[in-house]
């Protein structure tokens, strides 16, 4: 176990700073235009986007060139907003599985542009969902899945003020060249107290905007109220948890379904019974693709019911992201053998 720990399991929470500290972490400040420009060659290769985005790839030149990638956010007053909180947070976290920063821009007004590690594997929504050949193995999903919870767990419980990431989904976890997870897009996030506490001020019709959420990830009790808490990141994470296990979409366009609600009658099953779930009811779940996988029907039961406290409600009744860590730790024997997410 002792070994177990010390290869996992990461605590950083020592690196934590309370003030961006640009200097000290090493994060290059950009002052010119011209120079994000010529990181990218001229925008010519655009490598992901979202709603406040566009990410392209980059060069640094830090120790040595690496590839980089650069989030430059659309240019308005109100996503200036969500590139400052961005920025704001990247400086102050330093994880393993929180995605780095390596420079930024800032105008001071309008535009903004975040230069970040290149994860080559992209993110796991495309690894999971996208018709690609490659299956992610056993190994390698609950590997994401215990990564991503500390990832979780480093914001909630270790660094101060803690922070809420407001928009957990496989979208959102992106991959290196070991299938090992960095958590990305801190644009949602609430942080200290303000995460507990609805602003008195805000308006029905910029509450509606803000509380939209990415479908098929948003904790209805948040939806209901418009209170961000450390308890809708869990929900999230329980719907991450729900895709790597059955390989299906969190929202299916196409069939305008929630994985929530497939999951539903088996999470009830979970949260009602004190017995076992039925092994056959947990197979009939898991991703099609992972017949042939070696895997452990008591580790896919851990998975399944970490998910099911996770999107529980009331909310209070969820788990925190230590004890969902503590329990992988305790339940899942094939994490151990990881060198971090070696499988592909
Ligand atoms: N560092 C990176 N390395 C490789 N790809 C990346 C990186 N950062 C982002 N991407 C790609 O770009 C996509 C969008 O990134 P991100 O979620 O940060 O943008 P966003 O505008 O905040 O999106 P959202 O609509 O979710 O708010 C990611 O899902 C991923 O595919």
């Amino acid at each position: 176990m002792a070994c177990f720990l010390n290869c996992v399991r990461f605590d950083v929470s020592t690196t934590i700073t309370d003030k961006p500290t640009s200097k000290e972490s090493g994060v290059t400040c950009y002052r010119s235009w011209d120079d994000v420009e010529a990181l990218t060659s001229n925008f010519s290769r655009l490598i992901g986007s979202g709603g406040y985005s566009s990410i392209y790839m980059a060069r640094f030149s830090g120790s040595g060139s690496h590839k980089a990638a650069l989030k430059v956010h659309v240019s308005s007053h109100r996503l200036y907003q969500v590139f400052r909180l961005e920025l704001d947070i990247l400086l102050r976290l330093k994880h393993p599985n929180i995605v780095k920063l390596l420079g930024y821009f800032d105008d001071s007004e309008e535009n903004g542009a975040l230069l970040l590690e290149y994860l080559p594997q992209g993110n796991l929504q495309e690894k999971l969902h996208s018709n690609n050949k490659q299956v992610l193995p056993w190994r390698n999903r609950t590997a994401i899945a215990f990564q991503l919870i500390q990832a979780i767990e480093h914001i909630h419980e270790k660094c101060s003020p803690q922070i809420v990431h407001g928009d957990i989904k496989s979208s959102n976890v992106l991959l290196d060249k070991n299938f090992d997870c960095k958590l990305c897009d801190f644009g949602s996030a609430k942080v200290g107290f303000s995460s507990m506490v609805q602003p008195p001020t805000m308006s029905a019709r910029s509450r509606q905007v803000r509380m939209v959420g990415s479908p098929g990830y948003t904790d209805p009790h948040y939806l209901k109220t418009g209170i961000a808490s450390k308890k809708m990141d869990m929900y999230g994470f329980g719907v991450v948890v729900l895709e790597l296990l059955s390989g299906k979409e969190a929202f299916s366009v196409e069939k305008g379904e929630m994985l929530v609600h497939i999951a539903a009658p088996l999470i009830h099953e979970i949260l009602d019974s004190s017995v076992d779930i039925a092994e056959e009811n947990a197979r009939q779940f898991l991703d099609p693709r992972l017949s042939s996988d070696s895997l452990d029907i008591d580790e896919v039961k851990t998975m399944l019911s970490v998910a099911a406290l996770c999107i529980g409600r009331p909310p209070s009744l969820r788990p925190s992201a230590t004890q969902v860590a503590e329990t992988f730790i305790e339940k899942i024997p094939s994490l151990s053998f990881l060198g971090c997410g070696k499988g592909m």
